[in-house]
């Protein structure tokens, strides 16, 4: 797409979250600060009607509970008939059990557009034999690159990916997206933050692997200059926003970062 960031800004489309405790505020924020707007909205008697005035659903199951999985399910039933983008974040899959069986539980009642999650979240719930720290990645044995073009193909969907490299396939194409900066995995919540971002592009561009490609590189673009500018967690965060906030495409597109293989 030509300029997404643009097109966010002017069609401000809605982002329904079914999120985490822990980083709920960062991501309005961060869904905010490009452009589109945030809403979180948890009930399961209301949760279908605000997907159905959505322009994409993001799942994330990083303080999940029984409740919060039929909610989700319900939503992304709606998401589904409304053909809508529907993003799920595996936050902790390779911790425990649970996380596995609820992500499991989600990709066999309703269709996601868009898997993501770090290395070893991905690789688990593809079958692989990984282990997540908590939410922290671990090392994988398989090649990413071709885990992810696999898992893609055979779930018909957009796989990503998240690191130091970020990986996005869609089966066909994949592409490896080299923007970032390590300074963004000293802070909690840029892995949520970035599905958020996913979601706002996803929501403007019905080629979602192209999407996540695009939020992605300017996510990590941000960071880059709010590196230049900052030293400290706290500050990074505080520069992060104000950099996406000061962003246009013509900026970006002169620093992107990709290869596709
Ligand atoms: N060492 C790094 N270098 C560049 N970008 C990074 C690095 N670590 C994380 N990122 C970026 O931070 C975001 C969150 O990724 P990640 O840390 O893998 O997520 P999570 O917090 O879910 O484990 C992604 O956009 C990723 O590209
Ligand atoms: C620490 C933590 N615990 C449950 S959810 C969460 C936040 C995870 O955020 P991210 O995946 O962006 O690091
Ligand atoms: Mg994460």
């Amino acid at each position: 797409m030509k300029d997404p960031l643009k097109t966010i800004r002017e069609s401000k489309p809605l982002i329904h979250h079914i999120t985490n405790w822990v980083t709920i505020y960062d991501c309005a924020n961060m869904t905010r600060t490009f452009g589109a707007l945030p809403v979180m909205a948890h009930a399961r008697e209301e949760c279908a009607d605000m997907t159905n005035i959505a322009s994409a659903l993001v799942l994330n199951i990083g303080t999940l509970t029984t409740e919060i999985i039929d909610a989700m399910i319900i939503s992304a039933k709606a998401a589904n008939e409304k053909r809508i983008p529907v993003l799920l974040d595996a936050v902790g899959v390779g911790a425990t059990k649970f996380r596995d069986d609820m992500a499991a539980k989600i990709l066999d009642s309703v269709h996601i557009d868009i898997i993501k999650g770090n290395y070893s979240e991905v690789a688990k719930l593809a079958g692989e034999d990984a282990r997540t720290r908590g939410v922290e990645s671990t090392a994988i044995d398989a090649e990413p690159r071709q885990l992810a073009k696999k898992f893609a193909g055979s779930r018909s969907c957009v796989v990503v990916m998240t690191g130091k490299d970020d990986i996005i396939s869609d089966g066909e194409r994949t592409f490896v997206v080299k923007n970032g900066h390590e300074s963004m995995g000293y802070i909690v919540g840029t892995g949520c933050m970035a599905a958020s971002v996913i979601a706002s592009f996803a929501a403007i561009n019905s080629d979602h692997c192209d999407a996540a490609k695009d939020a992605l590189c300017y996510f990590g673009i941000a960071g880059e200059l709010a590196a230049e500018k900052s030293v400290t967690p706290g500050t990074f965060k505080m520069h992060l926003y104000d950099e996406v906030f000061g962003l246009s495409d013509e900026r970006a597109k002169v620093m992107l970062n990709i290869e596709e293989c």
